[in-house]
């Protein structure tokens, strides 16, 4: 049985909701702590640091940083047809979703003779960070590479943890799908040391300038810690997803949503909203169904007893402005119009809309992108787009007449920040 918080009754603040629900006991912040002298001695030693830290964390010391050529060529000849086929059609419909996100250049006349155009300009290279420690996740290389690509990016760089099983590789549906999309710059690196390797450049390894992709709390913490030096997309930790119903949903595919992303990690959040006690009953008798049968039952229970809830809320507003609060990676809204509820929604990584679209559907093929912002940070991030691997850069260009038009509010303003300067620096030109 999950825990149950009854929320009916009560209109708690934003705050105090999100203290109230469960989310996983590791924060991003201790895991900085932890992964500072790893990323330390990257930044110091290099390779050899990245190398030690491969044996110290994933069992196994890669013979080579960068993958061989060849192992790329063979991994995607080794391709299941079923999965290289999947791998395709994912590819295809996450292209049509992120070359539609591109934005053309937009120039305004702000006053005659004076324009600012805006223009978005694709970063030169990028480290794309796939996960592969518990779980390899293939679909994470579309995902974030789909998105460069589209973006214009030129130098794309993918890293993954090393595996025993794999030679020192990384696994090889991933080298598979890299091989797939083009991509010829590997390095069988993972956790905070790829996220290193990445922001200070090795010998191996070229610095980038944006770091990209999800992973589990030490990738994250990693992430926040090169934030400045490198650009890095909203935090993608660990899973977590909360469902919206009322009394219409089926309480066996709300059960199966819960167990779909707590299989990903024990550190998995899955929070049910519901104004319906029914539904509540029926999910835990569900969930003693579908959880012993899971393929991955041992992980799926730890994360529902670490941090599964079910709240109890008065209405479907109730229900919205708790999940509103606690801001989910993924939410899924699983009532009578779903889609007029949804669209009321503010803060979630993305919405999946009625019962016929789980978040499994997002993870691998719907063409939006997996790679969502968790923790609660979807109160202040989005997931990851073209704009993730873009810079907007203003062109402004002014006539003479122009600049002399306004040259008497620029002093005005540069006076009253005492930059007397700055005004003179336009006033030469018309003396
Ligand atoms: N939010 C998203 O968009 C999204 C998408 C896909 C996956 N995910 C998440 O990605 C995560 C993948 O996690 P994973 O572990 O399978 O793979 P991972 O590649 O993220 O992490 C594996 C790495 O963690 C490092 N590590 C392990 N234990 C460590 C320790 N004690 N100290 C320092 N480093 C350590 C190792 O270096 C290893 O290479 C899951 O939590 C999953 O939910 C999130
Ligand atoms: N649900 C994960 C986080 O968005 C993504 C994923 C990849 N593979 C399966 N699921
Ligand atoms: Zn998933």
């Amino acid at each position: 049985m999950l825990r149950r918080l009854d929320l009916r009754g009560a209109t708690p603040a934003a705050a105090e909701v999100r203290r109230l629900l469960p989310r996983a006991p590791i924060d991003v912040d201790v895991a900085v702590d932890a992964v500072r002298p790893v990323c330390d001695d990257v930044r110091a030693r290099g390779d050899a640091a990245v190398l030690d830290a491969a044996e110290r964390f994933d069992g196994v010391r890669p013979p080579a940083l960068r993958v061989p050529p060849a192992a790329l060529a063979a991994a995607a000849e080794a391709l299941d047809p079923a999965v290289r086929d999947a791998l395709a059609e994912a590819i295809r419909r996450a292209r049509l979703v992120h070359r539609a996100q591109l934005r053309e250049p937009v120039t305004i006349e702000v006053a005659p003779g004076l324009t600012v155009t805006e223009r978005w300009v694709p970063v030169e290279r990028v480290g794309l960070y796939v996960p592969g420690g518990r779980v390899a996740y293939p679909s994470s290389v579309v995902m974030n590479v789909v998105a460069a690509q589209e973006a214009g990016v030129a130098s794309l760089a993918v890293f993954s943890p090393p595996q025993r099983d794999n030679g020192g590789l990384p696994h090889p549906v991933v080298l598979g799908a890299c091989a797939l999309l083009g991509i010829d710059e590997v390095y069988a690196a993972g956790g905070a040391q790829a996220i290193a390797m990445a922001a200070h450049g090795t010998a191996s390894c070229p610095p980038v300038d944006v770091i990209t992709g999800p992973g589990n709390v030490y990738v994250t913490a990693a992430k926040r810690l090169v934030r400045g030096l490198v650009g890095v997309d909203a935090e993608a930790g660990p899973t977590e997803v909360a469902i919206l119903a009322d009394h219409t949903a089926d309480a066996s595919f709300v059960a199966a949503d819960l167990v779909a992303q707590a299989e990903h990690d024990p550190m998995t959040a899955c929070l049910l909203v519901t104004t319906s006690v029914e539904l509540a009953d029926a999910v835990d008798i569900e969930l003693g169904k579908q959880v012993p049968a899971t393929r991955h039952r041992a992980r799926v229970e730890e994360a529902l007893a670490g941090q599964g809830a079910i709240a109890l809320v008065a209405d479907v507003d109730a229900g919205l402005a708790v999940v509103d609060a606690w801001a989910a990676e993924h939410l899924e809204i699983q009532t009578a119009d779903a889609a007029a509820v949804a669209a009321r929604v503010r803060h979630a990584g993305a919405v999946f809309v009625g019962a016929h679209t789980p978040v499994p559907l997002g993870d691998y093929l719907a063409g939006s992108n997996h790679v969502l912002p968790t923790g609660g940070t979807a109160r202040h991030s989005g997931g990851l787009s073209v704009a993730s691997f873009q810079r907007q850069v203003h062109l402004v260009e002014s006539t003479p007449d122009a600049l002399h038009a306004v040259s008497g509010r620029l002093r005005a303003l540069a006076g009253a920040e005492d930059l007397t300067a700055h005004a003179d620096a336009v006033e030469v030109r018309f003396r």
